[in-house]
Formats: structure tokens, sequence, C-alpha cells
């Protein structure tokens, strides 16, 4: 945002994305046409051949996995929660599990939902943003994400005005330069712009994109004590695992290897293969 550009000195990392404008495949050892290259003496990242959001996000949660250990910081892909007793849940796992929909939890403070980094002092979100997954989204069902997907709101004076000089699917008014949220791969009536959540026609991994602050109950900062519950949100379509169930440590790393988790993941992993070919 301008305002936050004011005093903005040196970045930490700088990422240039290109977008849809692909890599060389001529380039030695380059396989397809997308690429992501970091630089990490530079602190530079180019994004090429891909339009995913998630690739930004993704891509200097990689660059956090170098640097944190480093500093005897663990880097978790998690989520975290804290009740009113501080007490933290930290629900870990891979793409689609629940992290962000299970820790989005009206009754308790939203500390993160995706990238954290775990200290000897305490908890704290990597990012100022929340990353949801959005098939079949109500109202009803997830009713904080489904208000944190805003499109001009009472905190935007100018509801009409709006403009879509970006993409059609970024929610963004000009007139206060004002990041709303964003959706991607959603499927939307273009006169409208009512978005049918339920549409899986370009694929089912479709996302939405929202500043923290947007989910009324958000612990800002975002840090907090040791976790006092660690939850391995299995999320098993292959029905494997109980519903619910209490591990001793040895159980807990045998059934994070063994990998029965949920069917996002592949889905994600098939449709990249598949684009490639
Ligand atoms: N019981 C459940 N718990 C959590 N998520 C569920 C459940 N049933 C269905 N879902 C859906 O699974 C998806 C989980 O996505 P999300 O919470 O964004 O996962 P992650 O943050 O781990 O990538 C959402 O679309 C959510 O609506
Ligand atoms: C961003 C993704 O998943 P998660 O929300 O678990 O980070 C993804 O599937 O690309």
């Amino acid at each position: 945002m301008p305002e936050e550009l004011e005093d903005f000195s040196t970045p930490d990392f700088t990422i240039y994305n290109a977008g849809q404008f692909p890599c060389n495949r001529y380039t030695h050892y380059m396989t397809t046409s997308t690429s992501i290259d970091l630089n990490l003496d530079r602190k530079e990242m180019v994004i090429l051949g891909t339009q995913y959001a998630g690739e930004m996000k993704k891509g200097l949660f990689g660059v956090m996995h170098y640097l944190m250990p480093k500093r005897n910081i663990l880097s978790l892909h998690s989520s975290n929660n804290m009740g009113k007793d501080g007490d933290v849940a930290l629900f870990f796992e891979l793409s689609g599990t629940g992290k962000t929909t299970l820790s989005t939890d009206h009754n308790r403070l939203l500390i993160g939902d995706d990238e954290h980094c775990w200290s000897e002092n305490c908890i704290s979100n990597i990012e100022g943003g929340c990353y949801a997954k959005c098939i079949g989204l109500t109202k009803e069902k997830e009713p904080d994400i489904w208000n944190a997907i805003k499109f001009g709101t009472d905190k935007c004076p100018i509801k009409l005005d709006m403009h879509f000089e970006l993409e059609p699917f970024i929610f963004f008014c000009p007139n206060v330069c004002k990041f709303l949220a964003m959706l991607e791969n959603i499927v939307f009536d273009e006169h409208t712009r009512e978005v049918d959540y339920s549409n899986n026609s370009i694929t089912e991994n479709t996302q939405a994109s929202y500043p923290i602050e947007y989910i009324p109950n958000a612990k800002i900062p975002c840090v907090g004590p040791h976790p006092k519950n660690v939850i391995l949100l299995a999320c098993d379509a292959f029905g494997v695992l109980p519903p619910v169930s209490k591990l001793i440590l040895p159980q807990t790393m045998y059934h994070f290897i063994s990998g029965y988790t949920a069917l996002v993941g592949q889905f994600v992993r098939l449709e990249f293969f598949l684009c490639k070919k």
C-alpha cells in the first residue's frame, strides 16, 4: 500500500514476478516453462511462467526454511490460534488439510493460518495475511473466512466505484488504494461479479487471500507463547486413520511420515504434472 511504502527503506528480499511470461526452456537443466529462481546472496527471487500467487508466499517460506534453522528457530507449515487463557494450539500438515479452516475459529484468537516460526521464546507468524482454500465455501460453514473476502465494504467508502484494472478477480479499489481480497481460479458471473464457490471447473484448488486483520479475532501482533497442544491434521483421504487419535511422539512421527493425507495436494500435483505434459 502506498502509505506503507513511504517508510519502507531497503527491502529484506525482492521478488520479480513475471506472471505468465515463461522461462527459457533452452536454458541448461530447464525442463519446463515455469521456474522459481532464488539468489540468496542478492536476496532476490525471479518467478517465471506461473500466475499462482502461492509461489510468492511459498517461495519466501522456502527462504525462511534456509534462514531460520541457522538461528535455531523452527519454521513450520502450520496454523496457530490461542484461547482466552493464552493456550496456543498449533495445527500442522500438508496443503488442504484444514490449517486455515480450523484455526479460523470464532472462539479463539487467530495468530496465523499457514507459516510460523517457533523459537525458544514464542510462536510468530511469518505473514500478514491468510490463504484459504475456498472450494465449497459458504457463509454458514465458514463465516469468518467468508466475511474476510471483501468486495467493497464499509471500510471502503466508494462501493459503487470499483475498477478492475489489474485482473478481474482482484478486488481492488484504486480510489482508496485498499487491498481488499484476492481470489484465484474461481468462477464468477461477469455481470453481477457473484462468485460460485461450488464451481471446480478450473481446479479444485481455488484460493482466497486476505489481510489477517479481516479476521475479527486476529491476534495482532501475530505472536503467542509455546503451543499447549500440537495437532497433526492428517485429513486422511485413504480412511486408514481414525477421525481423532491421541498419539505419543513416535506414533506422531510414524503417521507424519506415512503420509495418509488430503486429496487436495494430490490434485495440485496431478494438475501440475498434466500441465507440464
Ligand atoms: N472437517 C473439516 N475440517 C477442515 N476443513 C474441511 C473440513 N471439511 C471440509 N473442509 C474443507 O477442506 C479445505 C481445507 O482448506 P484449508 O483450511 O485452506 O487447508 P490448508 O490451510 O491446510 O491448506 C477447505 O476447503 C474446507 O472447507
Ligand atoms: C498454499 C497451498 O496450501 P496451504 O494453504 O496449505 O499452504 C497450496 O496448496 O498451494
